[in-house]
């Protein structure tokens, strides 16, 4: 379980967020969704190490992390697939895949073959450049990537954005996939609100910084939650 406590965050002078609270359980999908610029990337990249918060706590299963940075993070368990996806254009598949080896220790150096049950289509364009790929095969390149550091927590930031229908089809069975596994917690960050409404087991809105409403599915109104997320 990863535990948020109260995160505040800043770049420079101005604050982002305002006391962030949320949890994500093993075995199920946590949606964290706002509109543009409310802070949600933030949200990510503080608990993956990426950027220091100013104030609160990370826990996961009940053990703080401190503040780490992302080396730390991904070897605490905590991989984070950003936005815009970053993988490595002039590296071949086989590579971007094995930069995900950074953080584990040298026994585990290797890709499992669940990740090509998850992604075929990663086998079949193993010796290709992560650049020639299109979006939708990069989206899947930078799961699998984060996937090779056999996370208990996997951040995925906004993974349908300039995605083509039938492969965020596949990309939500994979994360229901991976749910189902039981034993990863997926934080979503998505504003594809269908998307996110069908697959997610609980909901967090953020507004400036701020948790506008929170609740589990089945509790929660899809109305009451679209009119938080809507502009
Ligand atoms: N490195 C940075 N330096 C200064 N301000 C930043 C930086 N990164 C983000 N911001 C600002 O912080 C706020 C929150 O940005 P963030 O990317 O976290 O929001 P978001 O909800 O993920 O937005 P989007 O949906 O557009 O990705 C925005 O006002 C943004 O301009």
């Amino acid at each position: 379980m990863l535990s948020v406590e109260n995160l505040t965050l800043h770049y420079g002078q101005s604050q982002i967020l305002h006391g962030i609270s949320l949890g994500a359980e093993a075995g199920k999908v946590t949606a964290v969704t706002g509109t543009n610029g409310v802070g949600k990337t933030s949200l990510l990249k503080a608990i993956a190490g990426r950027h220091p918060y100013s104030g609160g706590s990370i826990t996961l299963d009940g053990r703080p992390l401190g503040h780490l940075n992302a080396f730390q993070a991904a070897r605490a368990g905590i991989a984070y697939v950003p936005q815009g996806r970053e993988i490595f254009p002039l590296m071949t598949v086989q590579e971007n895949l094995e930069t995900g080896f950074a953080c584990l220790d040298r026994a585990e150096h290797g890709v499992p073959e669940h990740i090509f049950e998850l992604f075929p289509i990663l086998k079949d364009f193993l010796n290709r450049r992560g650049g020639d790929l299109s979006g939708g095969q990069q989206q899947q390149l930078a799961i699998a990537r984060a996937l090779i550091t056999r996370p208990r927590v996997l951040l995925l930031d906004e993974p349908t954005e300039g995605i083509q229908p039938n492969i965020i089809q596949q990309i939500g069975r994979v994360i229901a996939q991976l749910r189902d596994g039981g034993e990863m917690a997926v934080v979503l960050v998505e504003q594809y609100f269908d998307f996110m409404w069908d697959l997610a087991d609980s909901f967090v809105a953020v507004t400036r910084g701020e948790v506008a409403l929170s609740g589990r599915a089945g509790e929660i109104g899809r109305d009451e939650l679209l009119a938080k997320v809507s502009i």
